[in-house]
């Protein structure tokens, strides 16, 4: 049986740019990207959090759903987010959680006016290993194509929104569709779950693998954004959830993706003779107005890489 190839992060404290052990890593998640677009990043750090956090998360889902509805952003994809009927995915997100001050203001104050003080700290620390681990892959995916030099702009154009999530218990032995099949469309994805599983990825053989990650472990996709900026060069993973018996699933998503005004262009070191330019330049958050415009009208055929295809 397939399975998703598990990369130890746990001496993140130590990984020195540079450092043998560095680069070792650096390998090994080239490697895992090119052949399932995805990887286990296992940081034992997280460990001590792993309580707090779905104590934390459990928390918020358990308030009345008026107070979860107060939760509400001038971004229509952002706040609190119902399941639809007969739908087991209820959500609640926020932009730029990894800014200081993001988590209170945004979730924390808006949800518990009295104060939430052990809800704020235990998320803000979770935010801050999960950041951490983003920057340093994205780190190593760019040395790995020798373009570090783009790594400052490419960090700081990113936006890091945080989806708190919930799957309600399905109640059935039956497979039930959580969330279906697709590919992120932002740059990287990292998700954290409790011991309920339900994540599932294709792989290039067009087999579903269920991913299981240990409780230290976080999932690490690419998304599209992402493989466009590189032309191509590393393929974001089709994915979905299926759930089934009777727990509910909670699941937490750091996305970042290119904030919008900034332009996504392929760098020139990565085109050539050998590598036409797949891709131009586009807008993240134009391509984004455009996809739901044709999703509300019920007509969405062209992807992140048809719209903005050479
Ligand atoms: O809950 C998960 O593990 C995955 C959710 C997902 O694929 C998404 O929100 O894009
Ligand atoms: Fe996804």
């Amino acid at each position: 049986m397939a399975k998703v190839p598990v990369i130890d992060f746990s001496k993140q404290d130590l990984l020195q740019p540079g450092s043998p052990e560095w680069n070792s890593v650096r390998v090994q998640v080239r490697k895992a990207l090119e052949d399932y677009g995805c990887f286990e990043a296992s940081i034992d750090r997280v460990l001590e959090l792993r309580r707090a956090v779905f104590g934390a998360v459990e928390e918020l889902f358990d308030l009345p759903l008026q107070t979860k509805k107060l939760c509400v952003s001038e971004n229509r994809f952002r706040g609190y987010k119902e399941p639809p009927p007969k739908r087991l995915l209820e959500s609640i997100s926020i932009d730029d959680a990894h800014i200081a001050g993001n988590i209170e203001q945004r979730l924390t104050n808006t949800l518990w006016p009295q104060g939430n003080i052990s809800f704020s700290k235990t998320m803000v620390s979770f935010t801050e290993i999960t950041s951490r681990l983003e920057k340093t892959v994205k780190r190593m995916i760019l040395e790995s194509f020798g373009i570090e030099k783009h790594v400052d702009e490419f960090m700081n154009s990113t936006n890091h929104h945080l989806r708190i999530m919930k799957y309600g218990s399905p109640k059935t032995s039956e497979p039930t569709e959580g969330v279906r099949a697709h590919c992120d469309m932002n740059a990287l994805t990292l998700l954290y779950q409790n011991e309920v599983d339900g994540l599932q990825i294709q792989n290039k053989e067009g087999e579903w693998i269920n991913v299981m990650p240990s409780a230290n472990s976080f999932v690490v996709m690419i998304g599209e954004s992402f493989s466009v900026w590189l032309n191509g060069r590393l393929s974001s993973p089709c994915h979905r959830v299926t759930m089934k018996g009777n727990k509910a699933r909670y699941s937490i998503g750091l996305f970042t993706s290119p904030k919008g005004g900034y332009l996504i262009e392929v760098p020139k070191e990565l085109v050539d003779d050998k590598n036409p330019l797949l891709f131009k330049p586009y807008d993240h958050d134009e391509f984004l107005k455009f996809y739901y415009t044709q999703v509300a009208q019920g007509t969405l055929s062209v992807g992140l890489k048809a719209y903005c295809s050479a």
